[in-house]
């Protein structure tokens, strides 16, 4: 695939509202802020402590060139930190610099970052705007682009959240020399589940393609992301806020999201979301849809990208993991809504499915 332009633009009924960039520096971000035209704003930038130590200055300098008061400020890392607490921290540094309307925020960093970030602007001063710069894998492909932003609330995934679009996405794929194995691999859960809800044909080729993708090569690199945030925008597009098609990005969520509570976060985002599409895909096997040999294909894939397919030794019950499915935001009048594959690259929305059900699904995958 030969891919002449590295941007995307995310619209809304046909009118363009931001561009996601995908570069290999951070040389054009200047020019994407001076669009913006924040005269003579202020930019906090958000980051955590992993990230900042790499990318803040340069980044600060860069936003420098655009804006004259450029701050940082830089949060513990990790999914516990992802709550009311920071945010509180985010406003506080915002008014003690006295940030108005037509201040910035930018979210440097993964999708903890960027979903804190994002709704720290969805709510200072009744919203504000905000620019994603995305430095982990999974934050590229889907956690930075769609405006779904919040935090989670008694350990409960994203319980508080707003719907609140980015100005802009810039990928800089560079910043992905620094991310950690495990991580990376983390990213890979969002970018199976794009291929097996949408895009056969790309599924197909991240399998075939898997030692190039794996071994981070640049051309691969881009072509992925471009496809990954391609597939992502045409959902966000046609229903901005979750009444119908996005729902097929919760796509393994709902035990993901389950598991992720169970196990205290210790298990990264996209590794549970692996772990939710297996029990997910066994329960589109059993309605009668996707046959054995997709299946078993994968399980195969969800492998071959290194994230897990069954759990062992866990202290819980699959029926608690069936049961807090229940807490999450996919309930419509007490039924569950649940996304399962007609086949790989089409999934439609379930409302039949059964506590039962799920958690004779989640058993096969608890050893
Ligand atoms: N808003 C959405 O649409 C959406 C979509 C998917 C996931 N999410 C959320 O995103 C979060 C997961 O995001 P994540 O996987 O990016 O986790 P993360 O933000 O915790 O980042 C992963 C880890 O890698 C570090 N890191 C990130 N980029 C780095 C880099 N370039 N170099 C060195 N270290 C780096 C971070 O400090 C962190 O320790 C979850 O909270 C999930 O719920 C949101
Ligand atoms: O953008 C979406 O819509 C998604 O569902 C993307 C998911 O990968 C993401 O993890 C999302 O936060 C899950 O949805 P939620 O509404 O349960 O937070
Ligand atoms: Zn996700």
């Amino acid at each position: 695939m030969d891919i002449i332009n590295k941007e995307l633009i995310i619209t809304k009924e046909d009118n363009p509202i931001y561009t996601i960039y995908i570069e290999n520096n951070y040389n054009k971000l200047s020019s994407v802020i001076d669009k913006l035209q924040l005269e003579h704003g202020k930019a906090l930038i958000v980051t955590d402590s992993n990230i900042g130590i790499h990318y803040a200055q340069e980044v600060k300098s860069i936003v420098n060139q655009s804006i004259p008061f450029v701050e940082i400020l830089t949060l513990e890392p990790g999914e516990a930190n992802k709550n009311i607490e920071t945010i509180q921290k985010i406003y506080h540094t915002l008014i003690s610099y006295q940030f108005d309307r037509k201040d910035i925020l930018i979210a440097l960093g993964g999708g903890v970052v960027g979903d804190m970030t994002g709704f720290a602007a969805a709510t200072y001063l009744r919203g504000i705007r905000f620019i994603q710069l995305p430095t982990s894998l999974l934050a590229m492909v889907d956690s930075s682009i769609g405006g779904k932003t919040g935090v989670d609330y008694l350990s409960y995934k994203n319980m508080v959240g707003a719907f609140h679009q980015p100005s802009a996405v810039y990928i800089n794929l560079q910043v992905l020399n620094t991310l950690p194995e495990r991580e990376y691999y983390s990213g890979f859960g969002e970018i199976i589940k794009h291929g097996l809800i949408k895009d056969k044909s790309y599924y197909r080729w991240l399998k075939s393609n898997s030692s190039s993708i794996l071994s981070r090569e640049n051309e691969s690199l881009t072509e992925m992301i471009y496809r990954s945030c391609s597939i992502k925008k045409q959902v966000v597009e046609s229903d901005p806020h979750e009444n119908g098609e996005r729902a097929l990005l919760n796509f393994g969520h709902t035990v993901g999201h389950s598991i992720e509570k169970q196990l205290n976060f210790s298990y990264l985002h996209g590794e549970c979301v692996s772990l939710g599409i297996v029990a997910a895909a066994q329960l589109s096997y059993e309605h009668g849809n996707l046959s054995i040999d997709e299946l078993e294909d994968i399980k195969e894939t969800l492998k071959q990208f290194k994230l897990p397919v069954c759990l062992s030794n866990v202290s819980f019950s699959s029926k608690i993991i069936a049961q807090t499915t229940r807490n999450d935001k996919k309930m419509e009048a007490g039924q569950i809504k649940f996304i399962l594959l007609h086949s790989i690259g089409a999934a439609y929305i379930d409302k039949t499915i059964t506590e039962q059900e799920i958690e004779s699904a989640v058993q096969l995958i608890l050893i």
